[in-house]
This record gives C-alpha cells, structure tokens and sequence, in this order.
C-alpha cells in the first residue's frame, strides 16, 4: 500500500510526491535474439546454423534477413530468390513531386494499407474512418492501380476529406491504396502540406509513405540532407524518409527502405506504397503498433494501426507486424517478411492500452478493453475512498473500462453520470488550450438525478494537462454531488513523448509541475489517486518489461533529442 498512498491526495491529507520529468538517458538494449542478425551473412541466399536463410541483396552489401530467424513469428516467410530481386528492381516511372500541402512540431496517428481489392481506396477510406480516434488534423489516401499512384489528401476529418465530395474517392482507383490520418508531432497541423500519405518521385518511380510514430533524430537527419542538397516540402519528419530512400544507392526498393530505416532514431509504423507492391515496417523497439489482416472475401492484404479498422472491412486479423520487421506484399498476393538490422528488446506504447486505442481493438496481442478494466479494477484495490461512496461514474470516453473495473472490484455502483455528446472529439488531441476548455464543457453533460447529494467516484483514464478533470469536477458538484473523488487509471504523467504522442511539454504537464495533492487543490477534489506506476507494471504481467512507460517513469528508451536546428515553418 506504500505505492498507493504514494499516488493518492485526500482532502486532508499532506502528502507530497514531486516526480522527476528529468529523462533519464538510456543505453540501448540488444535482444536475446540480436546475434542472429549480425552474424556474418554469406553472399547471396545460405541456410546458417540457425537454420535460417538469410537474404543478401546482390546489388548492395545489406544484410536482409527472413522475419522468421525469430521462433516465435508466426507465419512462413516466403524467400526472395535471384529472380525475385531481380524483378523487384524498380523501373523508373517518371518523377512526382510531393502532393502538396503544409506545418508546426508534436504526435500519434493511424495508418492503413491495402492490396489486392478492386475497391482499394472505398475501404482505405472506411478503415481510416475507424481510426480517427487516432488523428483528426488531417486525412488522406494514395492508391494506384498498377501504374500510377494517385493522391487526394486535406485537412481535417476523414468524412469531411472524402464524404463530402464522391469524386475524391473516384480519383482514387486501382486495387491498391495507403491512408492517414494525422495527429501532429512534427509539423504544422494547420499545414495542408504536412497531411499524409505523402506521395514523391525519386529515380526508380513513385513511392508514398504513411507513418505513425515520430522520429527524434529528425532534426539531425533534415540537417544533414539538407547539407547535401535535399529540398523539403513538409515540415513533417516523415519527409525525411522519403528523402533517405531516395538517395540511397541499394536496390531493390526493400533495400532502400531498410538502409532508410537504419538511420532513423525513434517510433514508427510505416506503410509503402510503389508501383507494385505494399510495404509494412516497424521500427525495432514496436513502440506503435501495426497489424496484418485479410479481407474475408477474396483475401487482399490489409495492415491497419489498429484491429478496429479490419474489423470494420470485413478483414481477419492474422498477425502483429513484428518489431523490427518489414512485409512486402507483390501484387500476385505473396507475402515477405524480413527483419531490419539491429532488432532491439520491445518497448511496446503503454499509453496505447491507456488511452489511444479503441477498446474493441487488439492491440500488441492483447483486447484494449481487458486491460483497462483491469487497470480500473487494480486502481480499486489500491485506491479505495476512505469512508465509502455512492456511485462509481466514468469520464466517457477512454475512462469507461476503467471505471467498470473499478466499480466492480470495489463493490460500489456503476453509473453513467456523465453524458458524452457524439458530436465533439477528443479534447487531448484538440490543438489549443482554448478549445480543450471549451471542448470539455461542450463534450460533457452531468446527469443530476444520478449525482446529486452523492459521494462520487469519477474514473478517468488519465491527466494530462489537468484540463478535463478540473472542468468535470466543478460539473459534477454544480450537479449536487456531495463528494467528489478523482481515481486515474494510470499513473501520473511527468515527461513529454518522443515517440508520435502529442503530450505537451513538460511544462504543461499538471503532475509534472506539481505533487498529487497539488493537482487535487488544482483540480478542487474531494481526494484523488493514481493508479501506481507499480501497479501499472503488475496489471501488464511478465510483459510488463516489454512495454515503454516513459512519460509515467521518465526512463526513455531511446534517448529524446532537442531539436538542433532551426528552419522555416512551412
Ligand atoms: O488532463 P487533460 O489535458 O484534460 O487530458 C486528459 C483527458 O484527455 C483524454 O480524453 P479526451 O477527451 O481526449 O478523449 P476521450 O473522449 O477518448 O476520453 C483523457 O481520456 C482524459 O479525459
Ligand atoms: N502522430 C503521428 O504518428 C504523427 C506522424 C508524424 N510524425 C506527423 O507529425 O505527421
Ligand atoms: S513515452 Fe508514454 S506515450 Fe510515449 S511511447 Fe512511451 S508510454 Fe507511450
Ligand atoms: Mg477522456
């Protein structure tokens, strides 16, 4: 109970606890299984002793290997041969230039690609719709139907994107496509030309890239582009792949992609698109998550941020893109899997579980909403309200499993005193304080017969700035509550991420700035907890390890960088 009393501020309660924000600067892990990607690779393809094939690209010295020199990865990966990277060698295609748009500096987004269906960019656009809890700055989807690849993108949600206007979606044909949906971290959000998929020409043809993540070398890499010419379009980081990629001299494509990824420090999700095949990378740490699936009608290949986007076009969910792995997808329907090189011990989002994800999606092989029930529940057994309570009610609405758990371990009803309006979004994500007030008051109505002259437990699943948690309070109590106690499914968040979640500065951050009694004055409640960081770790199992928890515990896996330069905000 120590860790409980630690993360728990009564009304008459002193106890005091400053978390430090200071991020503690990490050596990098290798994985158990990282000698087998260094070992010596022969040219061309050899079985080792690991019984593993490994890939040589002829044309470079980059050592590709099979995804499955890892026991544990589930499907058999199909061996590129001679011919194959031959014929994957892309022919030149004549050159575009970005599709044009702009941006300002942050993070989090969704992702979604697909091959082999004739309706390619209808269901791109459904399966963005089913992750635009993930990102509402901008929305956008490039398909190609074997030749060209063709772009519309623009600010703003998906329906307002492509349902307004029907042609938007009919300039988008072919059997395969690649979507966005944009939550900034790096870049502009107001900036039309920093809404992805971004679409450009290099020398071998046309390539366009979704990203989820946020890369922390970016500033370094744009620099030294820079340095050697590049011009940019965006002021996103996601450029400087495409950049990377561009002037790498590997071959085939995949070879590029890889030597790309090398260099980049940081998260990301990545999904290619060329000519003639899809690309799925994540990068080795797994920080976001990236999952494959296959429409149940005629199997075209489908990856998605999350299982909620599969589910919505009719797709089975086969597997997690793998840390550190790339899948390439031909248009004949056959599937690669390699592993970039070096793979490192995962650091899967904790944040995904907390907040980011549906409840109904899979995410990191495990159901959102299992997790935060028992996130809720833990916090119950941790954090009970000294002297009993009325009614357990959630904040709508990432706070409802959470306080699900919590009712039910607690033995306190659950009730839903707050009414969530379905018209306004998510007020995390919400770009200025101004409209995050606003939003909440919007968001949010009290339901006085359920509240009034009760004790009441709200459960939320996290604080941030302190914005929604103040503004409920002051709701609930003009509604007659008697008591009001705040109980926060996770612990308190000290540190921005680096690692595509646009947490505010650590300045911003309510419980970085103060203790937990300092945020239950700030935020006037009757008592408030935190779910500890211990208990948080105890909640995810042997896992546990696995899993980044960087803003709660300011030990970041991969260490965050200033930015070092300064550039024109386009
Ligand atoms: O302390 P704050 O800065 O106010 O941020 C924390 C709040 O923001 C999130 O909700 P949000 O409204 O973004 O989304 P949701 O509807 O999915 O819960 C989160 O669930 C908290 O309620
Ligand atoms: N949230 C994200 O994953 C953002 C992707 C990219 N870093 C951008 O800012 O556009
Ligand atoms: S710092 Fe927090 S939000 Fe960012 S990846 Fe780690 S756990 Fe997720
Ligand atoms: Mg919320």
């Amino acid at each position: 109970m120590a860790a409980a009393a630690a993360h728990t501020a009564a009304a008459a309660s002193s106890s005091s606890q400053h978390l430090s924000p200071s991020p503690t600067r990490r050596s990098r892990h290798h994985s158990r299984s990282q000698h087998l990607f260094s070992s010596p690779v022969p040219h061309g393809l050899r079985q080792c002793s690991h019984r593993v094939t490994h890939l040589h690209s002829p044309s470079t010295s980059r050592h590709l290997l099979p995804m499955s020199c890892s026991p544990s990865f589930p499907q058999d990966p199909v061996f590129f041969d001679q011919q194959q990277w031959k014929r994957a060698e892309e022919g030149a295609n004549g050159g575009c230039a970005f599709d044009g748009r702009d941006d300002k500096p942050r993070e989090e987004c969704g992702v979604v690609g697909i091959l082999g269906d004739p309706q390619a960019s209808r269901l791109c656009s459904l399966a963005l719709h089913a992750l635009q809890h993930r990102g509402q700055e901008g929305a956008g989807i490039v398909s190609c139907d074997g030749d060209t690849l063709k772009s519309v993108t623009g600010l703003g949600l998906v329906s307002e994107v492509f349902g307004k206007d029907p042609s938007r979606l009919d300039a988008l044909p072919g059997d395969a496509a690649v979507g966005h949906v944009r939550y900034s971290t790096s870049g502009a959000a107001s900036s039309p030309l920093n809404v992805q998929p971004f679409l450009a020409g290099y020398r071998f043809g046309q390539v366009a890239v979704a990203h989820n993540g946020n890369l922390v070398n970016y500033a370094a890499l744009r620099a030294r582009l820079e340095d050697q010419g590049s011009i940019f379009n965006t002021s996103s980081d996601t450029e400087v792949v495409l950049h990377l990629i561009a002037i790498s001299k590997s071959r085939p494509f995949v070879a590029r992609v890889v030597e790309a990824c090398e260099q980049l420090e940081g998260a990301y999700s990545l999904i290619f698109l060329t000519s003639d095949k899809l690309y799925a990378v994540r990068d080795p740490y797994g920080f976001r998550p990236l999952v494959m699936g296959r429409r149940r009608s005629n199997g075209a290949v489908v990856f998605a941020s999350e299982t909620c986007a599969l589910d919505l076009i009719d797709a089975q969910y086969e597997r997690e893109v793998e840390r550190g792995e790339v899948i390439i997808v031909d248009r004949d329907g056959s599937v690669s899997s390699l592993c970039l090189i070096p793979r490192r011990d995962r650091r899967a989002c904790v944040f995904e579980h907390i907040y980011f994800a549906l409840p109904n999606s899979l995410v990191f092989g495990r159901p959102v909403h299992r997790e935060r029930y028992n996130f809720g529940a833990t916090l119950a057994a941790e954090s009970p309200v000294p002297g009993g309570a009325d009614v357990v009610i959630p904040v709508p609405d990432s706070g409802f499993f959470a306080a699900l758990g919590y009712a039910e371990r607690s033995g306190v009803p659950f009730q839903q005193g707050l009414i969530r309006s379905h018209y306004v979004g998510r007020t995390f994500i919400q770009p200025s304080q101004k409209i995050r007030d606003l939003g909440v008051r919007l968001k949010l109505a009290p339901v006085r017969g359920i509240l009034e002259g009760k004790r009441v437990v709200v459960v939320d699943d996290s604080i941030v700035r302190g914005t929604t948690s103040s503004k409920i309070i002051r709701l609930i109590r003009v509604a007659g509550a008697k008591e009001v106690h705040m109980r926060i499914a996770s612990p308190p968040i000290v540190g921005s991420c680096y690692y595509g979640v646009d947490t505010p500065s650590t300045q911003e951050l309510i419980s970085n700035r103060m203790d937990v009694e300092g945020v239950r004055r700030e935020i006037v409640a009757d008592s408030l907890a935190f779910l500890s960081l211990d208990s948080l770790k105890a909640s995810l199992g042997e896992e546990a390890p696995t899993y980044c928890d960087a803003c709660f515990s300011g030990k970041y896996p991969v260490p965050p960088r200033e930015n070092e330069i300064t550039r024109v905000e386009l």
